[in-house]
């Protein structure tokens, strides 16, 4: 995409993803979730509020792989993580949270109501819990659980679940880490189910930025498995340069920072788009995989991935 002009300063602007994966079979309904989310973003008065308000929206929504309708672990649980990062190099991030549909909303409360960065698991779900985000919610869609039990679940320990999953980890509906360049067409007709992924929003206010992400993570990983989401530079991060949030194959994405990386560039004095191209392509050359970047600087957003698609939105106040 072209690299969209800045804000006026005070005026909120907000990039949305909505994750690269598969190309979507619906492309249109997702799009209008995706520009709602924009829309609800651009209503609040900080960049941090804004990603947070986006993101909800999409972890509300089953076509996305957050929150409701994330991905399933190898013993049938949804789990999320998410990351927040702001300019002044405050972040806050959780991971492993069965039963809470708005993780970057949790991960806000690290960011701004504990002097730590990341909090993991059933301590992060009581977090959740005690600043008054719900828990307990049924994240698991019927067309998951269905997908889920037909293939045979694992009995047993995690031996038994990495046999299980080694043949099937990741190919479920949120394909991550597939690359677009040879035969998506095909995977398209086989996928059962290609309308969800990782969703992540940057935002600013014309003078500081925020960057969020949100996730259930990856199809029939093992349990409690965590990817580059909640990880500071991996999965989202933010500097006085602008911000970054990844989407794709998590554990590629770490291996190179992804996040960080697309924000160097920018640092480095490329425009937005060129930051997120730069950054898809130095992804690719090291690992041959598959991601996709959104990225927000003073110049205005950019975005880049080289997978079958990645769908964006972008507005402001
Ligand atoms: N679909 C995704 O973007 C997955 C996410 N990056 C993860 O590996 O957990």
């Amino acid at each position: 995409m072209p690299t969209q002009p800045a804000p006026r300063s005070g005026s909120i602007r907000v990039i949305v993803h909505g994750g690269a994966g598969g190309a979507p079979d619906e492309p249109e309904p997702r799009q209008a979730v995706l520009d709602r989310a924009v829309e609800r973003g651009t209503e609040r008065e900080t960049p941090l509020g804004a990603v947070e308000a986006a993101l909800a929206v999409l972890e509300s929504d089953p076509r996305f792989n957050a929150g409701v309708g994330g991905a399933v672990q190898s013993d049938g649980v949804v789990r999320t993580d998410a990351g927040v990062m702001t300019s002044d190099r405050e972040l806050g991030a959780v991971c492993s949270m069965p039963g809470v549909e708005h993780a970057a909303s949790v991960a806000r409360v690290v960011h701004s109501e504990t002097p730590h960065i990341f909090v993991s698991g059933s301590h992060a779900v009581e977090l959740a819990d005690d600043f008054g985000i719900e828990t307990g919610v049924d994240l698991l869609t019927d067309e998951k659980r269905a997908r889920y039990e037909k293939e045979d679940p694992p009995q047993g320990g995690p031996r038994e679940h990495l046999d299980w999953l080694a043949t099937r980890f990741g190919s479920g509906d949120d394909q991550a880490g597939e690359r677009s360049d040879d035969g998506g067409a095909e995977r398209s007709e086989e996928r059962e189910a290609p309308d969800h992924d990782t969703v992540g929003a940057v935002a600013t206010d014309g003078e500081t930025f925020a960057a969020a992400t949100s996730t259930g993570g990856r199809s029939f990983a093992l349990a409690g498995r965590v990817g580059d989401v909640p990880q500071v530079g991996s999965g989202f991060f933010c500097t006085e340069a602008g911000g970054a949030s990844a989407t794709g194959a998590g554990e590629d994405i770490a291996r190179v920072t992804l996040s960080r990386r697309a924000v160097d560039f920018l640092d480095d004095g490329l425009d937005a788009q060129a930051a997120a191209d730069r950054a898809i392509e130095e992804f690719e050359e090291i690992t041959e995989s598959g991601a996709g970047v959104i990225v927000l600087g003073d110049d205005g957003a950019g975005s880049a991935f080289n997978t079958d698609g990645m769908q964006t939105s972008v507005g402001s106040t």
